[in-house]
């Protein structure tokens, strides 16, 4: 099958506007899916057919449905046979960690085997890029409304057709003399740019991964240090010399800023940071870095000093070629709101605080 750039962004907007799609892979039988956070009864009863359930092994543990599997692996996905009395009351407790606590989960639910495990974890990733809950319908007899390959799936993630869209002169606060770059994929809407401070002068370059934080980065929030990292990076940049700061956009580590504001939701019922997205069904950070070392190679740098406190960005520009001579610690004074998530990133995301 020849792939198709488009075909995984008409799949992501079938999804998000509540119609079916079908994912096919190599060797499997194609999945028709219907995504529960936006079907509704009407769009259920025209899916029809007898669908089972999907979601991710992340969410199956939560609920303990685990499906005779040791470890939660949140790519590996889950399937829910069929019962007579499920409804859209049903599917939207499996899907929707809200509410958890407050409404025990009716059963019994019984998990069958995996038979198509490719297709069926890239609908749980594609639902990622959509910014949806990761739990579908499957199987039903509607006709989809697109069918997409894994390949395309798989090409709409992958950096390698990034490009630089523009440059332009942008003198910020904390440094008058920047550039402002954007770059752009056919594949993907998002809009990385990146702000290069300073003029080279042959040293590595002072480098900053910030990925997108709206709640942080615009409106102050104290739930995250995001805020002040971004403030601060700009001033270490320009004080070093020379350096860039990219701003892609992550929001939420990957999983959108309605998914985030869910996990937000979770942590005012006093889970962390980690279990909020493991109950989401998400893995704990799904951002990959990959974009950001095809960002740096674009603007001439194959070798950065990098300002983080967290080893799986140090990782993974090495791995995508970007070598890393030297990491430069970048913490800020906690406040009373954010103590708790620094904490948690310390002791159970590695990072080097
Ligand atoms: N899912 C989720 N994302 C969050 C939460 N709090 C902050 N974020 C997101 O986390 C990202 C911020 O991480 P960064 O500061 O780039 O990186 P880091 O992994 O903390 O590593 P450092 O380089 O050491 O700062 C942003 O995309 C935020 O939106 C949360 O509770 N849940
Ligand atoms: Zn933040």
């Amino acid at each position: 099958m020849v792939s198709d750039a488009r075909a995984a962004a008409r799949a992501i907007d079938a999804m998000r506007r509540g119609w079916p799609i079908a994912i096919a892979a190599p060797g499997e039988a194609p999945v028709t899916m219907l995504a529960i956070e936006t079907a509704d009864a009407g769009r259920l009863a025209v899916f029809g057919g007898d669908y089972a359930l999907l979601i991710s092994s992340g969410r199956a543990e939560t609920l303990k449905l685990t499906n005779q599997r040791a470890a939660a692996d949140p790519d590996l996905p889950v399937v829910i046979e069929r019962a007579p009395w499920f409804d859209m009351a049903t599917a939207t407790a499996l899907a929707d960690p809200q509410l958890d606590l407050a409404t025990p989960l009716k059963g019994p639910f019984r998990t069958v085997p995996v038979d198509r495990p490719r297709a069926l974890a890239a609908a749980l990733r594609l639902a990622r890029v959509a910014g949806l809950l990761p739990a579908f319908f499957i199987d039903g007899d509607a006709a989809p409304e697109v069918t997409v390959d894994v390949a395309d799936i798989d090409a709409h993630e992958d950096a390698v057709r990034l490009q630089i869209a523009v440059r332009a002169r942008l003198p910020v606060a904390q440094a008058e003399d920047a550039e402002i770059v954007a770059f752009r994929s056919p594949e993907s809407a998002d809009e990385h740019v990146a702000l290069v401070i300073g003029a080279p002068d042959g040293n590595a370059p002072l480098v900053r991964l910030h990925s997108e934080c709206l709640t942080g980065d615009v409106l102050g929030s104290l739930k995250c240090d995001c805020g002040p990292q971004l403030d601060a990076a700009i001033a270490a940049i320009k004080a070093s010399g020379w350096g860039i700061l990219l701003y892609l956009r992550q929001e939420g580590r990957g999983i959108g800023l309605v998914n985030k504001l869910r996990a937000y939701a979770l942590q005012d019922q006093g889970f962390d940071t980690v279990d909020a997205n493991t109950r989401l069904g998400f893995a704990i950070d799904a951002r990959d870095f990959g974009v950001a070392a095809r960002m740096l190679k674009l603007l001439g740098q194959e070798r950065v000093r990098l300002l983080t406190n967290n080893p799986a960005k140090v990782a993974g520009l090495e791995a995508a070629g970007v070598a890393v001579a030297e990491r430069v610690p970048h913490s800020l004074p906690p406040n009373p709101h954010n103590e708790r998530y620094l904490a948690t990133k310390r002791d159970r995301t590695g990072h080097q605080l």
